[in-house]
């Protein structure tokens, strides 16, 4: 049987994009592609700006999981003590880590049978399995987009690469398209020039991340 590697789950409110304010679980999956999550390396990291620790399984309601349902009960069980009464409006944001690495089919099928709308948080170097509700990619540097279509397009700015500039991905077919200010030690001058490329070329919004500001995981 399949094992889910799982950083850490907890019900928040999505703090990014167009789903911004809304509550969800939020599944973080252990591992990525562009990073191996040791400070030691990230000088040599494709993605070398990650705000995320996403290495091992020890965080808070992380874990390995033998197979979709027990994965899918848990994230459930999560929901139905933040927010019982709404099964409703149930909403999984798959994220990591790179989650594609492990998110598939059968846990898509998994949490859809448990009533969640299943969204993911992915770089989009991997192709998306089929069924999920809601997709947000976030190219990287010169990391090749293998996943070109979705909902929204959110792309980290400012990046130096040529391959990551938003003149690269606005013919794209996504209903929305955002510049999410890098955090780091400028963070003060890349949300300047975020605003500033969005009021040049405003088929592009600002998302702010708006979790941190209020102290949200
Ligand atoms: C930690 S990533 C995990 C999902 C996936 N690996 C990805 O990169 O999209 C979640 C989101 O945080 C964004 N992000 C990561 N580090 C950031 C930073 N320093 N400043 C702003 N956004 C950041 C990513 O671009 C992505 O949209
Ligand atoms: N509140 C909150 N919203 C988020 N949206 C995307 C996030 C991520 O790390 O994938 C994130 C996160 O880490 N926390
Ligand atoms: S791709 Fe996502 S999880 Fe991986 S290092 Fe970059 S921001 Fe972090
Ligand atoms: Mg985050």
């Amino acid at each position: 049987m399949k094992i889910y590697s799982v950083k850490e789950a907890y019900v928040t409110l999505q703090g990014e994009g167009a789903q911004t304010g809304r509550a969800a679980v939020f599944l973080r999956f252990a591992g990525c592609n562009l990073w191996s999550g040791l400070e030691r390396d990230r000088h040599k990291a494709v993605c070398q700006f990650c705000d995320t620790d996403f290495v091992g399984t020890n965080g808070e309601n992380g874990g390995k999981f033998e197979g979709a349902d027990a994965l899918a009960d848990h994230v459930a069980s999560l929901w139905a003590a933040a927010a019982g009464a709404h099964a409703d409006e149930a909403y999984v944001v798959c994220t990591g880590g790179e989650p594609l690495l492990q998110l598939d089919s059968p846990l898509i099928e998994a949490l859809h049978a448990r009533g969640f709308e299943v969204g993911v948080e992915t770089n989009g170097t991997v192709a998306a399995p089929a069924g999920l509700d809601w997709i947000c990619i976030s190219p990287k540097a010169n990391a090749a987009l293998v996943q070109s279509r979705g909902d929204e397009l959110k792309l980290v700015y400012p990046q130096d690469e040529p391959e990551a500039q938003p003149e690269r991905f606005e013919m794209l077919q996504f209903q929305h398209f955002f510049l999410q200010p890098k955090d780091d030690n400028r963070q003060a001058e890349n949300i300047a020039a975020a605003a500033a490329y969005c009021m040049k070329h405003p088929k592009w919004r600002l998302s702010l991340q708006t979790h941190k500001l209020i102290g949200l995981p």
